[in-house]
């Protein structure tokens, strides 16, 4: 220490500087030989710049603007089964990786980097370890359950009649529809009704552009930047929510309607629980506040908790619609198989069937699980944390610490599994042996950690998928958002990952006709 305080004394500000730049830039060079020649995970194939430090992800993801899925694919081609790529994570490309990191034994943490941009660990879905988020899990689980979701159904069903109420009135307009903004503000207006018994029926906004939804959907390009730069994160993010609470205070519109409605909601029930009752039916309140005892959580976990069901409910079921649209639209043959089934099944347009009687539809349930495929559910590799003890994957022994993950395109795009996996082929999930298929659609995910909303998100799939070809004759104008028919170099095609696809390419533009019975 004497040493250090002689080499500090008497120096100028300047001199101060000088040694504080050194000392960084020694401790930066130490750290990247480290990571290149000591470090635990030293010997796992990879680019020697994701090796040495975080900042060749960051770079690829935030500077470059790529999708690190597309990256993994030809890192996976030049290494093989396993690439480090960031000193602390390893990717996986075999399916059976998938298997076992995200299964009901392993309850490995999540990271917390990855999870931190949508705030806080506050919610089941940002929760980092597995007891916390299982003991919000429980809370919510029995409204989730498929009996709950069914006995909601007609509530689902009475938003699509809105919204092919609109598409019709559109189509006698001679105005195309964009059916992908149009599903995320059904999707938007199901998840609010399903979840807090209310609806913003955003379905109605002028060609469907909800500006809730637009601001969602322009934000999304910041998940990235927020994910790696945790000094951004730390200092600016109060900043953020600073400037969300004024816009709010200013009333502006966008999604802070629906924060406001929210809150609205979630003050009133606290103050006075027994207004539950005037709910239209069980909702997520009921099981987060008591009456009698009161609210389980605080006002702003309420919010928070609350906020997070609507994140997790509108990408991801409107995303997978999107690409049973686009794919049934692109092949004349499953177009006819589907609307053969669907007119012998629902003869009358009055008479409409329940979502049981889809579900016992052969193609259109095959044409579901194509579009779950087809559309990942999540993009980025879900990163979880190796437990302290380690654990052996591929064959190899993977220290505690380390971030493990697979992308779901390496499990729905892997060509064993799925042969000429970038097409759309409903007929794949029929052929003899087709049921072992189904362990690999994990667009749900797998294990403690899988999505709470699985009943729903089918449930809407399948009335979506069903209302709108039986209803309507479908043309596609042009080139739409692309899951399929991207660049085959790129696996991401049209989109960017920012945890969901986010989508670049241009409108999903349909011409609709009604069809009569
Ligand atoms: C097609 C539709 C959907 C797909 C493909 C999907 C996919 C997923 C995936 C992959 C996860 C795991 C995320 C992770 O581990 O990081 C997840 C989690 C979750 N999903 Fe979904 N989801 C869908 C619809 C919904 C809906 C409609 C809701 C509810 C409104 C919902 C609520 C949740 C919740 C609460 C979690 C967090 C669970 C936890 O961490 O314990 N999802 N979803």
């Amino acid at each position: 220490m004497d040493v250090v305080r002689q080499a500090l004394e008497g120096r100028t500000t300047k001199e101060y500087a000088g040694l504080a730049l050194l000392a960084f830039a020694a401790y930066v060079v130490a750290n990247i030989i480290y990571n290149l020649y000591f470090h635990p995970l030293a010997k796992f194939p990879g680019p020697r710049a994701a090796a040495a430090s975080r900042w060749w992800k960051a770079y690829v993801e935030v500077y470059k603007g790529e999708s690190i899925v597309d990256r993994l694919f030809e890192l996976h081609a030049e290494y093989g089964d396993v690439v480090r790529i960031t000193p602390d994570e390893l990717h996986f490309s075999d399916p059976k990786m998938y298997n076992e990191i995200y299964n009901t034994r392993s309850r490995w943490d999540k990271d917390g980097e990855m999870y931190a941009p949508f705030g806080g660990n506050s919610t089941m879905f940002t929760a980092l370890r597995y007891h916390d988020a299982k003991k919000r899990r429980d809370l919510t689980a029995s409204l989730f359950s498929r009996k709950a979701v069914l006995s909601l159904q007609g509530s689902i069903q009475e938003g699509l009649d809105e919204l092919c109420d609109i598409i019709s009135a559109r189509s006698a307009a001679g105005k195309t529809t964009d059916l992908f903004r149009a599903f995320r503000c059904l999707n938007l207006d199901n998840v609010t009704s399903f979840c807090f018994g209310w609806s913003l029926h955003t379905v109605r906004a002028p060609d469907f552009r909800a500006p809730p939804l637009e601001e969602v959907q322009n934000s999304h390009g910041g998940y990235q930047f927020w994910k790696h730069l945790m000094l951004f994160r730390a200092v600016l993010l109060p900043v953020l929510r600073l400037r969300f609470f004024l816009l709010w205070q200013l009333k502006l519109t966008g999604y802070y309607d629906v924060i406001q409605k929210l809150k609205e909601q979630v003050d009133t029930l606290v103050a006075r629980p027994d207004e539950l009752e005037a709910a239209p039916h069980p909702i997520i309140f009921h099981s987060l506040i008591d009456p009698a005892h009161g609210a389980k959580l605080s006002a702003q976990e309420l919010m928070e908790e609350a906020n997070m069901f609507i994140v997790a409910g509108i990408g991801t079921t409107s995303n997978a619609t999107g690409a049973g649209v686009i794919g049934v639209l692109s092949n004349p043959s499953t177009y006819d198989k589907l609307k053969t089934e669907l007119r012998t099944a629902w003869p009358r347009l009055d008479e409409k069937p329940t979502v049981e009687v889809f579900e016992s539809l052969p193609y259109l349930k095959a044409v579901c699980k194509e579009a779950l495929r087809l559309s990942h559910g999540i993009t980025s590799p879900m990163l979880r944390i190796v437990p302290p003890q380690g654990a052996t994957l591929a064959e190899r022994f993977v220290p505690g610490g380390t971030q493990v993950g697979v992308s779901h395109l390496f499990v729905h795009l892997n060509p064993t599994l799925f042969p000429d996996p970038h097409a759309f082929r409903p007929e794949r999930w029929l052929e003899p042996g087709a049921e072992s298929l189904d362990t690999w659609l994990v667009a749900f995910s797998k294990g403690p950690r899988s999505c709470l909303g699985i009943n729903l998100g089918w449930c809407e799939l399948y009335l979506n998928i069903a209302n709108l070809f039986r209803r309507f004759d479908l043309k596609l104008e042009g080139r739409a958002k692309a899951f399929l028919d991207g660049p085959r170099a790129r696996a991401s095609g049209d989109w960017k990952d920012c945890f969901l696809p986010c989508f670049e390419g241009p409108d999903m533009l349909i011409h609709t006709t009604p069809v009569a019975d």
